[in-house]
């Protein structure tokens, strides 16, 4: 009798058995998800720290077992840049950028044009030859119908509809929508959104299971500069409370309110990750190892 073909020792690192438990280990967490609608919100700083390919190959992965997921960016920074090249300087009013008609023009050409674009690019180069990912304003199909939030911030809109059919239609065709905040009100007019506060108007009208955060932060912190001092769990509650704290700066401030009014509006878990970490997304869903601030209604017991 010939000896059997020796197993190879290691796989990526891991010898067979181990990287059979973590395939084991996935399996309830595939079951809980398999058709549930995940939304995925990508920041602006975390696109440009992380790892596309392995965000691409996540975002797939969950496809493949079942998972609705919806992508939806940021892009703040990229906007910076474009101004800046334009001669024009960034304002700010608690977190959200005035947008006159000229900063508009740029925010829709910088989120739809660019980083839209290269996001589905990124997902269909590792999809193959099966380009799943399609790009969606928030102005295509009424997806996000905006109201103005205040004159002093120019064309900067709440979120008053969305109408989620236009993404669950995609994802029954077995598409994957990449989406951009640019939303309009009914006369047509656009309107630029925060990404945080879209992704959370998506989740709750899609009644999703989970919104992910994927930030440049390891999560949310008690102390910024130390990131041993993540706080892993709290309640939305709790979340609110932590709003004004001085230890929360500007760009976590919408993320920790939308986090909140997520789950506040039915989406039971919000989860704020690092988004620089290569395949967070896949370990956060799949694994037993939660990662970053998990959000519940209710405090942890
Ligand atoms: N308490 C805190 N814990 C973690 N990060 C914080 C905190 N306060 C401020 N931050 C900063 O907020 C950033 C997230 O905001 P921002 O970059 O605007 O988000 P995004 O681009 O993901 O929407 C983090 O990268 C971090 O530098
Ligand atoms: C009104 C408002 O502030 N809109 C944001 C939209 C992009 C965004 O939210 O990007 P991040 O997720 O990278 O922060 C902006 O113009 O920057």
């Amino acid at each position: 009798m010939t000896d059997p073909v020796p197993l190879p020792q290691t796989i990526s690192g891991l010898s067979p058995s181990e990287t059979a438990r973590v395939l084991v280990e996935a399996l309830p967490y595939i079951r809980k998800f398999a058709g549930k609608t995940v939304i995925v919100k990508l920041g602006g700083n975390a696109i440009e720290k992380s790892v596309d390919k392995a965000l691409a190959q996540d975002v797939l992965l969950l496809r493949s077992v079942g998972v609705r997921c919806v992508v939806i960016h940021g892009g703040g920074p990229q906007v910076d840049r474009t101004m800046a090249a334009m001669g024009k300087t960034p304002e700010f009013r608690d977190g959200l950028r005035v947008t006159d008609a000229e900063t508009l023009a740029i925010v829709r050409m910088v989120l739809v044009g660019q980083v839209n674009r290269e996001l589905v690019a990124t997902i269909n180069r590792e999809a193959l030859d099966d380009p799943v990912a399609v790009g969606v304003a928030g102005e295509d199909g009424g997806l996000l119908v905006a109201s103005p939030r205040d004159p002093a911030l120019g064309f900067v809109g709440d979120v008053v509809e969305v109408r989620a059919s236009v993404l669950h239609r995609l994802l029954d065709e077995g598409l994957t929508p990449v989406v951009s905040t640019v939303g309009a009100d009914r006369s047509g007019q656009p309107y630029n959104i925060n990404a945080d506060e879209a992704a959370r108007a998506i989740a709750v009208a899609m009644h999703a299971e989970k919104i992910v955060y994927l930030t440049a932060a390891p999560g949310l912190l008690a102390d910024p500069g130390d990131p041993a001092s993540l706080i892993a769990r709290l309640s939305s509650a709790e979340l609110r409370e932590r709003l004004s704290h001085p230890s929360v700066g500007q760009g976590m401030i919408p993320k920790l309110r939308a986090s909140a009014d997520a789950v506040d509006g039915g989406v039971p878990t919000a989860h704020i990750i690092d988004g620089r970490l290569a395949h967070a997304l896949l370990i956060e869903l799949l694994t037993d190892r939660g990662i970053g601030t998990m959000v519940t209604k209710d405090a942890a017991v």
